[in-house]
């Protein structure tokens, strides 16, 4: 377990004078508020090809409306990339610092009105928390990056490392229209970033049986996906005289066999592992000593971790079946059967041999396999002492969540907008600073989703503190042995 300050050590802010990340009663009124009108506005993603447009526009006019000082202040420039999605860029004073940037969207997924304790658009507050769609997913973060420069830019805060905020407009439906032309339009300017911060991992608190203490994941790389629909077409006909097998059953059994035969444990060869063992001492006896053992005990702790559908989505790759369809008419055998899968890919596979792997499960040349989208799991960032990104994120966890004693890197087990900014950084880091229990993983895209008043302001205060981190000449560590 490591505690102790990594990587960034030294002289702070030569000449300018940080600025205390205190908010009076007004300042925090109005941002709790200024995140309950962003949630009242539908932003939702229903397919690539419908969301709600009008709500995507409106969220536009409401960011200019309640963060009135980003949107004139001289250093700040806006773009609108994608006809709704957001690029600032914001000019530091020293141009040999590189960029980086600061990743976020605002679409959300549906809701269903009748299912919520409060209605999922309202952005009502009950008993200290912000109900509803979008509230850890992820206009949270929306709003509290435009909120923290709002806030840093009314105490006269110029930065001295430049940086860019992008708020991503169709996320939840792939982020082809938002990101990816974000990341185009960088790249067609030249720019490199030292790292990028996106959502996609938390302070995670009760995932692992006999882990009392929370800890912070920053995720560094993220999984693969295979959107995979499988068909099997036999000769359709007349129910009262059935063949042995249809195209239904064919389909089914191999579904079922794809069910039963989980894709192997990759455990050993992923980063749970390097998670585990910086958690190590965090454990109860004897749990301590099996983590800090485990050339001995990996079989045992990779069974461990298949018991918990999050920590088995950590170790292998999963398969879940979303759709089946078949058949119009009750006595009319049908000659079509469809089954379409979402595959997980572990970062230790590829997309190549999942679907060896899954050929040889089904075994039965009758279905025919149709790839709809694949890509392999993202690049792992760096989480080294020389990794800037990385060690600003370790830094500003300590000095903002002082008894969370554990950072460790770990993976992301959905996927992220960052994916599509690979062409411009190394860096990519997933992490939303705030406290996740099972039960808020189950209100994201779940129902009552909600957000404490006091988790939304401290993590305007984080980024508040993690931008002027970033302002830092400090190279990391080991360049300062070396001197
Ligand atoms: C060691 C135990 C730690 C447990 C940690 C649990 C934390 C889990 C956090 C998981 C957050 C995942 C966030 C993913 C965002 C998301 O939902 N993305 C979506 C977006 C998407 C939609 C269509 C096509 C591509 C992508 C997705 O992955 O489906
Ligand atoms: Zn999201
Ligand atoms: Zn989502």
């Amino acid at each position: 377990t490591v505690s102790r300050p990594m990587g960034l050590r030294g002289k702070q802010q030569q000449g300018t004078s940080r600025i205390p990340s205190q908010f009076h009663k007004e300042e925090r009124v109005a941002m709790k508020e200024a995140l309950k009108g962003a949630i009242q506005i539908p932003t939702v993603s229903f397919s690539p090809k419908e969301s709600n447009t009008t709500a995507l526009a409106e969220f536009g006019e409401y960011i200019r409306k309640v963060f009135p000082t980003v949107f004139s202040t001289s250093c700040v420039q806006h773009e609108v990339v994608g006809e709704y999605s957001h690029l600032f860029t914001v000019q530091g004073l020293d141009p040999s610092l590189q960029p980086y940037m600061l990743l976020a969207h605002f679409d959300v997924v549906p809701a269903s009105e009748e299912d919520w304790e409060v209605p999922p658009f309202s952005g009502l507050e009950r008993d200290g928390f912000i109900y509803g769609r979008g509230t850890l997913d992820n206009k949270n973060s929306v709003m509290a990056i435009l909120q923290a420069l709002e806030l840093l830019l009314i105490r006269n805060y110029i930065p001295r490392r430049s940086f860019f905020i992008a708020l991503g407009h169709d996320e939840e439906v792939s982020g082809m229209n938002g990101a990816q032309k974000i990341s185009a339009l960088l790249q067609a300017r030249g720019i490199q970033l030292a790292f990028l911060v996106d959502e996609g991992s938390f302070i995670v608190d009760g995932f692992i049986p006999s882990l009392k203490k929370p800890f912070a994941m920053i995720s560094v790389s993220e999984k693969g996906a295979i959107n995979l629909m499988l068909q099997v077409n036999m000769t359709p006909g007349h129910s009262s005289a059935p063949p042995k097998e249809t195209s239904i059953g064919i389909l089914a059994a191999a579904v079922s066999r794809l069910e039963q035969a989980p894709m192997p444990n990759m455990f050993g060869s992923g980063s749970l592992k390097t998670t585990l063992q910086h958690l190590a001492n965090e454990f109860p006896f004897p749990t301590n000593l099996i983590l800090s053992n485990l050339w001995l005990f990996q079989p045992l702790v990779s069974r461990m971790m298949e018991r918990n559908y999050v920590t088995n989505a950590m170790v292998r790759t999963t398969i879940a079946l979303t759709m089946f369809n078949a058949g119009v008419k009750v006595n009319v055998i049908p000659s079509t059967a469809q089954a379409t899968m979402n595959i997980r890919i572990h970062p230790a596979q590829t997309v190549q041999e999942v679907l060896e792997l899954v050929k040889n499960i089904v075994a039965d040349d009758r279905v025919q396999f149709h790839v709809l989208s694949a890509f392999d799991s993202l690049p792992v960032s760096p989480s080294d002492d020389q990794a800037l990104g990385y060690q600003l994120l370790h830094q500003t966890i300590r000095s903002v969540f002082p008894e969370v004693s554990v950072v460790t890197p770990g993976i992301c087990i959905g996927n992220t907008d960052s994916r599509h900014f690979t062409n411009l950084t190394t860096g990519i880091y997933r992490f939303n600073p705030l406290y996740l229990q099972p039960q808020d993983f189950s209100s994201v895209h779940g129902i009552n989703e909600k957000i404490s008043v006091q988790a939304y302001e401290t993590q305007v205060k984080f980024i508040f503190e993690l931008i002027q981190n970033a302002d830092t000449y400090q190279r990391p560590v080991s360049d300062l042995h070396e001197l």
